[in-house]
């Protein structure tokens, strides 16, 4: 099952590995002519109505596959209102190979009883359908329905809405439709076959984190009113640059504000890597169970609590770890010497846990040399402590114990210390923003990745994790789009 907005993700990330939309289309196109084979004769008046989308594209696409039967494409509306290039330029490969075509301004002006079809194939609308189908749309809908044809619809019946199978006016009544890749939940419940078609998606733009993974970003800026997240970094005592770097690479990831709480004799040295973040000092040379209430308190305001950077492994300090954890019911990223504890305590909070392999071993967990096996090995240990695990590597493993995602961006001069900090900051700043603790994980993986990508462009092996967060920025933004 795939969300449509998982598919423009993938989509986007398969153009991104050299495999364009304008080839799937062709596939999907490919796809939906082979569909019509099986439901009407060659020789048969198979009458294709295609929208100003993509999935009008596709089937303008198929009309050049049908051309041993009677066909005929319908646009609904002028071709220079067309959405995209691509639909496009195969609406007009179609009108130059002089295939029989015609443009339909406005309902009044489409009948389909003039067509006299053996077959209607739906190409209206698609996953870009918004609310009730407008005109010509609904009454082209309207006299589909009504006629006594076979009609096959194009990735969903026009008027349904892919994710959720509702439809807010009329909708196409499918006798067939062909989707392409994967099943879409909104078809699940229809009355109408449902073949599921292959369109050379590679499986590495679902597996590999990409540039698609990108869209998480965009839909929270629009559905969260402008409100990006406070991230608490607790950390620091024995260690002061890593609670630093996290915390400055949190602010560059987007949030909105960030506090570091740590012992206070280290307090003026963090708040002197820059004025931009928060110090909040609790008195003590570490953190420590007595610490705890105060900890939690600051926690129930904050959206994320980054847990461990240059904590320490103290023995007290991984006790206070654990009643942090047992107490709190919010969303963390648990790095370093906190990440042991993890395995032991008995917590409602939601976890993103980022060990390297050997704190993935200390906790418990396996791993192998090759990256496909040690996928396995991590979603099945998330699954055991049922959390997130975020596995740090020359490929990054990222698994909630049911789907993995891989990232695979980063370079071996990023094994220096406290490239890890700035991706705990990172991961904790996404997971304010982004619901899906896997893909904020995966996502924080791929942007680590790419910064370390940037800087060692221009300082090679002697890159330095403090290089990194000042080019978080860039690399979470698309440039290919
Ligand atoms: N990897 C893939 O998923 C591929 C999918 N393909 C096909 O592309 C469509 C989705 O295409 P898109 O251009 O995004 O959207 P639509 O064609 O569904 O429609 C957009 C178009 O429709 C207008 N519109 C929106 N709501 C309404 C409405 N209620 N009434 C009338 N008009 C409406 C909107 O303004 C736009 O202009 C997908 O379904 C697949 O069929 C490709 O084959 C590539 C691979
Ligand atoms: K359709």
């Amino acid at each position: 099952m795939i969300t449509s907005e998982r598919m423009a993700m993938v989509d986007r990330n398969a153009a991104a590995l050299g495999v364009p939309r304008k080839q799937l289309m062709e596939s999907s196109g490919n796809a939906v002519a082979r569909l019509v084979r099986g439901h009407a004769d060659p020789g048969d008046r198979v009458l294709l109505v295609c929208g100003r989308g993509n999935n009008g594209g596709d089937a303008a696409v198929a009309a050049r596959f049908l051309a041993d039967y009677d066909a005929h494409a319908v646009l609904l509306g002028r071709p220079e209102t067309i959405t995209t290039d691509i639909a496009r330029e195969n609406w007009e490969a179609l009108v130059d190979s002089e295939a029989s075509t015609a443009v339909v301004g406005d309902s009044r002006a489409f009948a389909l009883d003039e067509y006299a079809p053996d077959l209607v194939v739906d190409a209206m609308l698609g996953t870009g359908v918004t609310g009730a189908l407008r005109e010509p749309e609904a009454t082209v809908a309207r006299q589909v329905n009504a006629a006594d044809v076979p009609v096959v619809s194009v990735d969903v019946p026009s008027g349904v809405d892919a994710d959720t199978g509702e439809a807010a006016g009329v909708a196409v009544d499918a006798d067939a439709v062909v989707t392409f890749h994967d099943e879409k939940p909104g078809l699940a419940d229809l009355e109408a076959a449902v073949t599921v078609a292959d369109i050379g998606i590679p499986t590495a733009a679902e597996t590999f984190v990409g540039p698609g993974d990108l869209r998480a970003l965009d839909r929270a800026s629009d559905s969260h009113k402008g409100d990006n997240g406070e991230v608490l970094v607790v950390g620091g005592g024995p260690y002061t640059g890593a609670p630093a770097l996290s915390a400055r690479a949190a602010l560059r990831a987007g949030a909105d504000l960030v506090r570091v709480a740590c012992p206070d004799h280290v307090a003026r040295e963090i708040q002197g890597y820059g004025p931009d973040v928060i110090v909040r000092p609790f008195a003590g040379e570490h953190l420590a169970p007595p610490h705890v209430e105060r900890i939690l308190d600051l926690a129930a305001g904050h959206d994320t609590v980054v847990f461990g950077p240059g904590l320490g492994d103290n023995e007290s300090t991984l006790d206070a770890v654990g009643e942090f954890l047992a107490g709190y019911d919010g969303r963390a990223v648990v790095d370093a010497d906190a990440l042991q504890v993890v395995p032991e305590v008995d917590t409602d909070a939601e976890l993103i846990c980022t060990p390297h392999q050997g704190e993935l071993q200390k906790m418990g967990g396996t791993t192998a040399d090759d990256w496909r096996d040690r996928a396995d090995l991590v979603r099945e240990f998330a699954a055991e402590v049922g959390h997130t695990l975020l596995v740090k590597g020359a490929y990054d493993v990222v698994s909630d114990g049911d789907e993995v995602r891989v990232g695979r961006t980063g370079n071996p001069g990023m094994t220096v210390g406290g490239t890890g900090d700035v991706l705990a900051g990172v991961t904790g700043a996404l997971a304010a923003q982004i619901e899906s603790p896997l893909q904020a994980a995966a996502l924080a993986a791929y942007a680590n990745g790419r910064a370390g990508d940037d800087a060692a462009e221009a300082y090679g092996n002697g890159l330095a994790a403090s290089d990194l967060p000042d080019r978080i920025p860039q690399a979470l933004r698309d440039e290919g789009e």
